[in-house]
């Protein structure tokens, strides 16, 4: 029988041992975590993934504070806030919601914030220590970070022996989740748009993870059986069965047929998402112990 990871239930976990943890900073070093959600522009996907984040910083017992700001913000406006908590001793975590409108550049402004503040782990210095191995001493991006908790309770830490085919290579994710992939052990292939025989190379996976932004595209066959398939896409389809204009979330892999050979496979929606979301509470409260100057709970 195929397993199906359930990711709301596992980031409520993760989610328990952050409320905890929370509170024991609190009554033992009077330090409520603190989280910044900044947002430029209305797109409302944006809005909504945004009021998600903050909503879950609130009940996890966070000093929660989210700043929208107007569409036609200038580069230097949005400088001058991140600079301001930056400087804020009540912010642990700061988080600039992308993609920022067209007219602004997004990549001065995250290398802006201070490393120990990233949460969203995109920082050069927190990608470098995760390329170099030093998964302990920085903040680790949150989709890549969630899709490991699936693999180390799928597999354990160890994953030596292993195979481990990621497909996509952005900085936001395929690079660092083959970094985390590497560190604990398994044979790691980063594979891409210019690879060539894709599904060949997919069939050598024990662990093959999809992060391509192209609805469905992982087949059956690509899938080797018993694998763990973990699914990162994210996509919006047309679902003339649901009625007339409706539409519904799919990933990146066909997932009825792919769960036939996989032995495990996380779904969409309700697989990588919440995770997501989870990991950003973890590293917000992991950020606050350290600034406390106190050993963060693993996870
Ligand atoms: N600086 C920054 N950091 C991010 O981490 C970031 C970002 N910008 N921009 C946008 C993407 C997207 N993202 C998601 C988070 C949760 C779900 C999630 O919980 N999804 C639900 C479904 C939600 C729905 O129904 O729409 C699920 O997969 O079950 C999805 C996507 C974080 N992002």
């Amino acid at each position: 029988m195929t397993t199906v990871i359930d990711g709301k239930a596992v980031a409520a976990s993760v989610i328990e041992t952050v409320k905890s943890a929370t509170r024991t900073l609190e009554t033992e070093a009077g330090v409520r975590a603190g989280l910044a959600v900044v947002i430029v522009g209305e797109d409302p996907a944006s809005h909504a993934y945004v009021s998600a984040k903050s909503r879950m910083a609130k009940e996890c017992g966070f000093l929660s504070v989210q700043h929208t700001l107007p569409k036609e913000t200038s580069q230097e406006e949005l400088a001058a806030l991140v600079a301001e908590l930056n400087a804020d001793p009540s912010i642990h975590g700061i988080l600039v919601q992308l993609p920022l409108p067209k007219h602004l550049q997004s990549e001065p402004i995250i290398q802006s914030i201070l490393p120990e503040k990233d949460v969203d782990g995109l920082h050069v210095v927190n990608a470098g220590k995760v390329a170099t191995g030093d998964l302990d001493g920085g903040l680790v991006s949150c989709t890549p970070a969630g899709a490991m908790v699936f693999v180390r309770r799928t597999h354990g830490d160890d994953l030596s022996g292993l195979n481990a085919v990621v497909i996509g290579r952005s900085n936001l994710f395929g690079k660092p989740m083959s970094a985390l992939l590497l560190a604990a052990n398994a044979t790691v292939t980063t594979a891409h748009s210019r690879t060539k025989d894709l599904p060949a190379v997919c069939r050598n996976a024990d662990i093959l993870v999809a992060a391509v932004g192209r609805a469905e595209m992982v087949k059956a066959d690509w899938v080797k059986p018993g694998a763990l398939v973990i699914d990162v896409g994210i996509n919006r389809v047309p679902a003339p069965e649901r009625g007339e204009g409706k539409t519904k979330l799919v990933g990146d892999v066909a997932f009825e047929e792919c769960a036939r050979v996989a032995s495990v496979i996380t779904p969409v929606p309700g697989g990588v998402g919440p995770m997501t979301i989870a990991m950003l509470m973890a590293n917000t409260i992991i950020a606050a112990y350290r600034k406390a100057g106190r050993k963060p709970p693993k996870f």
